[in-house]
């Protein structure tokens, strides 16, 4: 099967990035949110980074504009009744997300493949709301998408190995790496990130140190490119907490429980960069 036409589900920081690197390959791209404020939004961004290339002389501005006229709008699922794939990057919920499969089920056309950007919620559940699950896997994609080279791919326990084998070749002709991983709470990548993003919490909860030493230590003692509670800002609190409640309940390990000062802020609205306030605050 060839994949040609691509939806994604969700234009938010992630669905965003991954329209934005499809287009960039050469696939067609229906660019899929509730309102069409949000992929407005998302299409802000994918503007601006193809803006920065143009300006750093790695495209030019027709190049620019041929990926742009790539991507089209949507905010009914049923558009996904000509594509071959859907990526799937909307909140970390499995009951949102279940609906949204149960839906894309009816609608897309029967040899579409069906990949969730989770980040940590079981591909073989999700797949239980289609009558595809052949056809549902993981395709996990890193904060910044059109920066960092890993996708993650997981197969659900139904997953065909043809599926496997369409989205790894996929995953290539976007110039990344795909690491194949099986279906557990959190894969690889965030059952080891996220604990220690919550640990970071927990010692700044503590008072072991104020975030900007928590953050100083692990940026020039470990090497990491951005402190532990930078990285929370950067990837949202709301989805670091769901990512920790889904090891948590996965796991039934308290090892994973979430701290505290995490749900606290995610109560108060400060999800990090994306709402302008979080461990730190953003112009
Ligand atoms: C939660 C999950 O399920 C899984 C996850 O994704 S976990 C999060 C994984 N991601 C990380 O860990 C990111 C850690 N941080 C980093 O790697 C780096 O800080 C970073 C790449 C984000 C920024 O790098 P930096 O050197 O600090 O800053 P900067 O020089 O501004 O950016 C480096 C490049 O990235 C680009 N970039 C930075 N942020 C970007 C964004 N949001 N979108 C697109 N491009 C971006 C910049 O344009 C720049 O590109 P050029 O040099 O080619 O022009
Ligand atoms: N933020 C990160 O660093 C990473 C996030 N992920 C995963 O990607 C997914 C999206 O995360 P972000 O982009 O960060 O979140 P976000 O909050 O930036 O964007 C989510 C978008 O989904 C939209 N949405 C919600 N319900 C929808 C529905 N029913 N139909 C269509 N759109 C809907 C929202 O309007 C919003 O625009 C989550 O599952 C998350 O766990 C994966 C890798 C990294």
């Amino acid at each position: 099967m060839k994949v040609e036409k691509v939806m994604v589900v969700g234009a938010g920081q992630m669905g965003s990035g991954i329209a934005q690197v499809c287009a960039q390959a050469g696939y067609i791209v229906l660019l899929n949110d509730l309102k069409p404020e949000f992929v407005e939004r998302g299409l802000g961004v994918i503007n601006k980074n193809l803006s920065r290339n143009v300006e750093k002389g790695r495209m030019t501005e027709e190049q620019k504009q041929a990926v742009l006229d790539r991507i089209t709008v949507s905010t009914d699922l049923q558009d996904a009744a000509e594509v071959d794939l859907v990526i799937e990057a909307a909140v970390e919920n499995l009951e949102v997300k279940s609906n949204i499969f149960a839906q894309l089920d009816k609608m897309a056309p029967a040899h579409a493949i069906l990949a969730s950007n989770t980040s940590s919620l079981p591909i073989t559940e999700i797949a239980a709301a289609t009558n595809r699950p052949d056809k549902v896997i993981g395709m996990h994609f890193m904060n910044p998408v059109p920066v960092m080279k890993l996708v993650e791919i997981i197969r659900g326990l139904a997953t065909s190995d043809e599926v496997y084998q369409v989205i790894e070749d996929m995953t290539k002709s976007l110039s990344k790496v795909p690491v194949e991983v099986n279906d557990f709470p959190g894969f690889v990548s965030n059952r080891v990130l996220m604990p220690m993003i919550n640990e970071a919490i927990y010692t700044l909860y503590e008072g072991v140190a104020t975030k900007e030493a928590i953050d100083e230590v692990m940026k020039l003692g470990m090497n990491h490119p951005m402190g532990p509670l930078t990285l929370a800002d950067f990837i949202g609190l709301d989805t670091c907490l769901y990512i920790m409640e889904t090891l948590h309940e996965g796991f039934g390990d308290d090892k994973y429980r979430p701290c505290p000062l995490l749900r606290k802020y995610v109560k108060a609205g400060w999800l990090g960069r994306k709402t302008g306030r979080g461990f730190y605050v953003y112009e």
